[in-house]
């Protein structure tokens, strides 16, 4: 066997970071050679996630006692706005590092949109103009030559697949999309919020980031280019008691000539030779249990009882198709390696 990729994980001590490591001790061709922290450098990952007691691995470190020249492959599982900072260092340091990033910092390719939505002027331009953003099934071309894969957004990546190739077909209307989608807690990172207790969460539900969430910028960026236009959805998120998954119910309308079985059979033949993504029979409904721990997304198509409008349905696991697993999707493309290699694991259920 040829030798493995050496990886380092930074971020290890979070939830998309521990995800990435949990993933990543079953691939076939990596080795964990690093894992980061912040507040818990200097813990065992088994301190931290009683989970990995059974599995050898890294003591977690700060960032600048990793030693690079090990390393071939870099997942940042950092909060956004750090990543910029950290990853300028990092690649000044290695040069030709393959670099995964999870974080929102490089996934707008317009400097100007990412001061809007984020407030502030990015601090690596450089490094932001070459990243590649890595929505897999559709930029696996332009991914497989890159340094840097922005890895998507999890709504983004479960609202992005059921539309992009109805807007490249011109099948549906792009001013008429509207995306009303969940998300389960652990979104928001593991790090305290006062937001995220679960005297605050559970037995309710609440829309949040109304009108304004920062994910609604990627949409716009991959809908237009998938339509050819400016395109502006609808986008507005809501927060469930449950742990994991995304659900995104998506409603359109579709152009004239077009009906809601055109628009299941275009998803179904743009999809068929996608391993990750299932469109179920038309009129079925994808349920979140049914992709939670995998890397799969499930879409259904749905006829309105009006004419002229359909809903289509799109759910996923934020950690693993919306974070780490499409991120280990990517390096795998970025390696040459088969791009199921590692995660190809069923859903559990139930
Ligand atoms: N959670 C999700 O579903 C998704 C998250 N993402 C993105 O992935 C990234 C990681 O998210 P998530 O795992 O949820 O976050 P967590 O809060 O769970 O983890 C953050 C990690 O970053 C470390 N860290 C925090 N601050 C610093 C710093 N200043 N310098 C170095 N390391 C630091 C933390 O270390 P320590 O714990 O030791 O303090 C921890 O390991 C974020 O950018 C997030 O937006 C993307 C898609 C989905
Ligand atoms: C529940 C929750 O707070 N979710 C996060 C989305 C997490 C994610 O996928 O996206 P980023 O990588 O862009 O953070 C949010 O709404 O900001």
């Amino acid at each position: 066997m040829s030798k493995k990729l050496n990886v380092a994980v930074l971020g290890a001590s979070g939830y998309t970071g521990s995800e990435l490591v949990r993933m990543l001790l079953r691939h076939p061709a990596v080795e964990i050679v690093a894992l980061s922290a912040d507040s818990k450098a200097g813990k065992t990952m088994a301190d931290v996630f009683p989970q990995f007691a059974p599995f050898a691995l890294p003591r977690l470190v700060k960032i600048d006692e990793i030693d690079l020249g090990l390393v071939d492959v870099v997942f940042c599982a950092l909060p956004h706005a750090t990543t910029q900072v950290v990853l300028k260092g990092v690649i000044a340091a290695k040069p030709d590092l393959k670099v995964i990033d999870l974080s929102a910092d490089f996934r707008l390719a317009d400097p100007a949109a990412y001061e809007t939505w984020y407030g502030h002027a990015h601090q690596a331009l450089e490094l932001q103009a070459e990243a590649v953003y890595g929505l897999t099934e559709i930029h696996r071309a332009a991914i497989s030559r890159a340094r840097l894969v922005a890895n998507p957004g999890c709504f983004t990546t479960c609202s992005l697949l059921p539309v992009l190739p109805l807007l490249t077909a011109g099948a549906i209307d792009p001013d008429e999309i509207v995306v009303d989608a969940k998300t389960g807690m652990s979104g928001a990172g593991r790090a305290a919020k006062e937001a995220m207790l679960f005297s605050e969460v559970a037995e309710g539900l609440h829309a949040y980031g109304v009108a304004n969430h920062r994910h609604t910028a990627e949409l716009d960026q991959e809908y237009s280019l998938a339509a050819g236009r400016p395109v502006k959805p609808t986008f507005t998120p809501h927060l469930t008691p449950m742990i994991r998954g995304i659900y995104a119910t998506i409603y359109v309308r579709t152009t004239p000539g077009h009906d809601a079985a055109d628009l299941h059979t275009i998803l179904a033949e743009r999809y068929k030779a996608e391993p990750f993504v299932t469109v179920l029979p038309l009129g079925q409904v994808p349920q979140s249990r049914h992709v939670k721990g995998s890397n799969h997304v499930q879409i259904g198509v749905v006829p309105d009882r009006i004419p002229g409008r359909a809903i289509v349905i799109s759910t996923l696991d934020n950690l693993v198709k919306g974070a780490s697993g499409q991120a280990i999707q990517n390096m795998n493309v970025v390696c040459g390696l088969a791009e199921g290699t590692g995660i190809d694991q069923v859903a559990l259920f139930p």
